[in-house]
């Protein structure tokens, strides 16, 4: 059987991340696409040489024609520019719009059978556009973000409690923005919530509220380390573990920016929610029991991403 075939869409940091993991995972033969001439292939005949170490059986090429993506299991999409200190996500709308237009019409032209993630930020805004630019089913397009929000939220987590992550599970949903929302109820060590690990004294509430503010502010905190672009080595770890889900028909459930229809009172919307991810794409939107506090805290996360969605559809009348 041909191995599945992986087109990355973007080959910056994040980029060339994701076919390094990918090829160290062998999930598939891997096409590097970027407008930059030179840097997909580069990148590509790179890894390409660390597969006689690394032992890896995987195609690697680089291109700057969409024509080679054609046939595409999954397109994961990096495209655009990352933010600088100093400035949001929601900065990079403008520009990172006109590129997920282009983005979207190679993809329906050349992989529109593909399971499509995207990571251009701001992220939900970016997913949404995507999959109105590219036409193809909402289950098959879907935003990366919540996987990386509970990542960094396990791993301070982690940190706290002194305990492996392996056994520490969190959810963050919601935009991916400074409105997103860790829900504490739900996020475990070894199976207990975090509401009863303070009452147990493990921790205390303030210490629990420092490191949900700090998981809020996960992506700004490497952007002004790094000062010259933002975070791309968990951002690809978590990008790849649903590429993963979805080739592997793993059926993982996972938080990403799905196409909300019907369930959390949303209709038709992109943002930040349970999913399982199998061979059918987002195969369902699980939706959880919210107390009051915490629909409180999703419904303002929404409204930020609405307001994103609009200022796209006010850029892009082809939207509206
Ligand atoms: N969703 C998430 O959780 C995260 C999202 N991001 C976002 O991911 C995006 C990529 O980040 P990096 O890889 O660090 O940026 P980068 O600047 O290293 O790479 C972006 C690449 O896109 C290319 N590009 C620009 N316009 C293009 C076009 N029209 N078609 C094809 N390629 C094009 C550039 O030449 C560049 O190589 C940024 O928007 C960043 O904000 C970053 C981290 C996490
Ligand atoms: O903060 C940024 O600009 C990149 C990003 O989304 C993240 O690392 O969470």
């Amino acid at each position: 059987m041909a191995r599945p075939k992986i087109a990355l869409i973007g080959s910056g940091m994040i980029g060339g991340t994701l076919a390094h993991l990918a090829a160290l995972k062998e999930l598939g033969d891997i096409v590097l696409f970027d407008i930059a001439d030179g840097v997909p292939q580069g990148k590509a005949l790179d890894i390409a040489e660390s597969g006689p170490v690394e032992r890896i059986d995987a195609a690697m090429s680089g291109t700057t024609d969409y024509a080679d993506i054609a046939g595409a299991d999954v397109c994961i999409v990096t495209a655009g520019v990352a933010r600088k200190p100093g400035m949001s996500r929601d900065d990079l709308l403008g520009i990172n719009l006109k590129v997920m237009k282009s983005v979207g019409e190679g993809i329906a032209a050349h992989a529109p059978n593909a399971f499509v993630i995207c990571i251009t930020n701001p992220l939900d805004a970016m997913v949404w556009a995507l999959q109105k630019f590219s036409g193809l089913p909402a289950h098959k397009v879907c935003g990366m973000a919540g996987v990386l929000d509970s990542a960094r939220f396990r791993h301070f987590l982690s940190e706290e409690f002194e305990v492996s992550m392996r056994d520490v599970t969190a959810f963050v949903l919601g935009g991916h923005g400074d409105t997103m929302v860790p829900l504490t109820r739900y996020s475990t060590v070894g199976g207990i919530p975090l509401p009863d690990l303070v009452d147990m004294g493990w921790t205390t509430q303030e210490k629990l509220d420092a490191i949900v503010q700090r998981t809020r502010d996960g992506g700004a905190e490497i952007v002004g380390l790094l000062k010259t672009g933002s975070a791309y080595y968990a951002p690809a770890a978590s990008a790849i573990e649903m590429a993963e889900a979805y080739l592997k028909d793993q059926k993982r459930l996972l938080p990403c920016a799905a196409h909300v229809d019907g369930a959390y009172g949303l209709d038709g919307f992109y943002v930040g929610v349970p999913t399982v991810i199998g061979a059918g794409g987002v195969e369902r939107v699980v939706e959880i029991n919210m107390n009051k506090d915490e629909k409180a805290m999703f419904d303002k996360s929404v409204d930020a991403v609405k307001g994103l969605v609009a200022a796209c559809k006010e850029i892009d009348g082809s939207l509206a």
